[in-house]
């Protein structure tokens, strides 16, 4: 029996913060889980509930109190170039333009190749035509395609993502959902994406990790097995999502009404 070693590998992991006052706050209990190379996982859970902070240690931001990470089977002890972290407030530069924002940190690459990683990724997240854009010129979600961009020039073999799609509007958000599905199927990346929306997890994720409160343990893991793109309200769809919703406890009834 051939056994596939996992790309990102959670084992048995612990985190507690010292607060200010002395005590201790456990975030993380004992999580374990193994995300395969290529694999789109999106973790969901409450508010608070250490998702950023799971992401922070698999990133090597953070060190667990107990457990350990390990990528390709080697313990995660700092950042490195190869991951790339997509927050939710969008960090380009605005005294640089979109082409220089994309090649911004590449180091390696002659002026011929950058051109070509920008022509490349400034296509695939459809901003062509605003490569000498400033960010000032650009929309919430076009600084977010750029901030995606850059982080698919450095050439990363795995993506965090956190919340990055959170401060978008609701159009933005979907529009911007489908493009990722999109690019990740184009790049074939392993990702692991925090989200507080139930609905955005099932429409992207081949396994949504549920957390439950703090501290954290892994609730359940949810395969989506539905042939992409997802539609919305697709039976099967529904049935995930609710299934989700009740791993959080969380009432589902209405929303349907409340989006009409
Ligand atoms: N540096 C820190 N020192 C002490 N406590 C911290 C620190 N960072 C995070 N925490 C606490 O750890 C818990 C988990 O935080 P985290 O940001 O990981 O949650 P989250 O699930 O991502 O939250 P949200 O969904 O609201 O973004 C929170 O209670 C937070 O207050």
């Amino acid at each position: 029996m051939i056994v596939e070693t996992p790309k990102i590998e959670f084992r048995d992991l612990d985190l507690r913060f010292t607060a200010e006052d002395g005590s201790e706050v456990q975030v993380l209990n004992s999580v374990n889980l193994n995300v395969k190379e290529g694999e789109f996982v999106c973790i969901v859970g409450p508010s608070g509930c250490g998702k950023s902070t799971l992401l922070n240690i698999a990133c090597g931001f953070l060190n667990p109190t107990r457990g350990q990470v390990l990528i390709d089977e080697v313990p995660v002890t700092a950042p490195n170039r190869k991951r790339v972290f997509i927050f939710q407030d969008n960090s380009v530069f605005p005294w640089l333009t979109v082409s220089e924002n994309i090649t911004f940190g590449l180091v390696d690459q002659t002026p011929a190749e950058k051109d070509e990683l920008v022509n490349r990724y400034v296509e695939m997240i459809g901003l062509t035509g605003f490569e000498h854009a400033y960010p000032r010129e650009l929309s919430g979600g076009m600084k977010q395609r750029v901030e995606i961009a850059r982080a698919l020039a450095s050439g990363p073999d795995v993506l965090f993502m956190d919340e990055p799609l959170g401060a978008l509007d609701w159009l933005t958000r979907l529009k911007m959902r489908a493009d990722l599905v999109e690019i990740w199927r184009q790049e074939k990346k392993t990702i692991l994406f925090v989200t507080h929306d139930v609905e955005e997890s099932v429409q992207l994720a081949d396994r949504v990790v549920v957390l439950c409160d703090r501290p954290a343990e892994i609730r359940a893991v949810v395969d989506v097995d539905l042939p992409r793109p997802r539609s919305l309200d697709d039976p099967e769809y529904l049935q995930i999502r609710d299934e989700i919703f009740d791993l959080m406890g969380l009432d589902h009834h209405g929303i349907e009404a409340s989006q009409r």
